[in-house]
């Protein structure tokens, strides 16, 4: 797959994307993060990385504008005609609900739309937007399960058609698969690279998953409080301080085709 495949080269170079100046935050009086400069091209899967408690997550929770930040975050489209604040979809590490409550796949993406009770009206044209989301990530079969019966790769696909709708310009994942066996995680990178060139998404990904994002990630950052190295995954993986930090990467990736498992549906993940 192609690694690095748009030029980086400045804001007006005719790709949408998302700017990030000198992003700073502060917490409890300590500097977590600070002076975080990134430009993310549309259609761009970008992979952070970095030691626990390095700011990996601050740094996405600063975008999506949950912790007060320093510095500038916009987006412009290639063409000129919009800029701003870039749409911002969100895919937590992990999500708390009651695992014995009765809510169902489509009550969630039913109460996400809706202003009032989910029992109060159900419309089959809702059902079918919701079947339409679920298919973007291969779910479409989950939608009247219960949330407390889906497995953490099932709980994870569902937020990531959540993060969906609408279309963002810039999809968040934080440590989205953790916890999910190799073939899960797998599968769910497959969806979301997928995802990324039908819909031309920018995405960053925190992830600790160095041999996988070494085939499906473009670039990779190195976050220690600040980004202390980047570049395609081949430069970065052999940096001193990434080799430090991680060692060196023994198992070769088992990730053979891209290509062979993107269209099964309904794995179990
Ligand atoms: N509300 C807060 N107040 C003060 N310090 C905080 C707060 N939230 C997080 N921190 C600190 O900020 C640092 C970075 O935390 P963060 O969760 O962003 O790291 P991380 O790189 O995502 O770690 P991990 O890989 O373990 O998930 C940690 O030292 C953490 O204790």
């Amino acid at each position: 797959m192609p690694n690095a495949m748009k030029p980086l080269e400045g804001i007006n170079c005719g790709w949408c994307c998302t700017k990030i100046q000198n992003l700073s935050v502060i917490r409890g009086g300590r500097s977590i993060i600070h002076d975080i400069n990134l430009h993310i091209h549309c259609g761009e899967l970008t992979a952070v990385i970095g030691p626990n408690g390095a700011g990996k997550s601050t740094f996405l929770k600063a975008l999506i504008g949950e912790v007060p930040y320093q510095g500038n975050i916009s987006f412009l489209e290639g063409d000129g005609k919009r800029s701003g604040k870039p749409l911002v979809g969100y895919v937590p590490q992990r999500w708390e609900f009651d695992p014995g409550s009765p809510v169902s796949v489509q009550d969630l993406f039913s109460a996400r739309h809706r202003g009032w009770p989910v029992w109060l009206f159900r419309s089959q044209k809702k059902r079918e937007e919701t079947l339409a989301s679920l298919a973007r990530v291969q779910a479409g079969h989950l939608i009247d399960r219960k949330l407390g019966e889906l497995s953490g790769g099932e709980i994870q696909r569902v937020l990531l058609a959540l993060a969906m709708e609408p279309i963002p310009d810039l999809l968040l994942l934080d440590e989205p698969v953790s916890g999910v066996d190799f073939n899960g995680r797998e599968l769910f990178y497959r969806m979301v690279s997928d995802l990324r060139r039908q819909y031309d998404l920018s995405i960053i990904m925190v992830s600790h998953d160095l041999e996988l994002m070494k085939h499906f990630a473009d670039r990779i950052v190195f976050l220690e409080k600040t980004i202390l190295c980047e570049g395609s995954p081949e430069q970065v993986l052999k940096d001193e301080k990434v080799l430090h930090v991680f060692g060196t990467l023994e198992k070769e990736p088992i990730v053979k085709d891209y290509y062979i498992s993107s269209t099964q549906e309904g794995s179990a993940v």
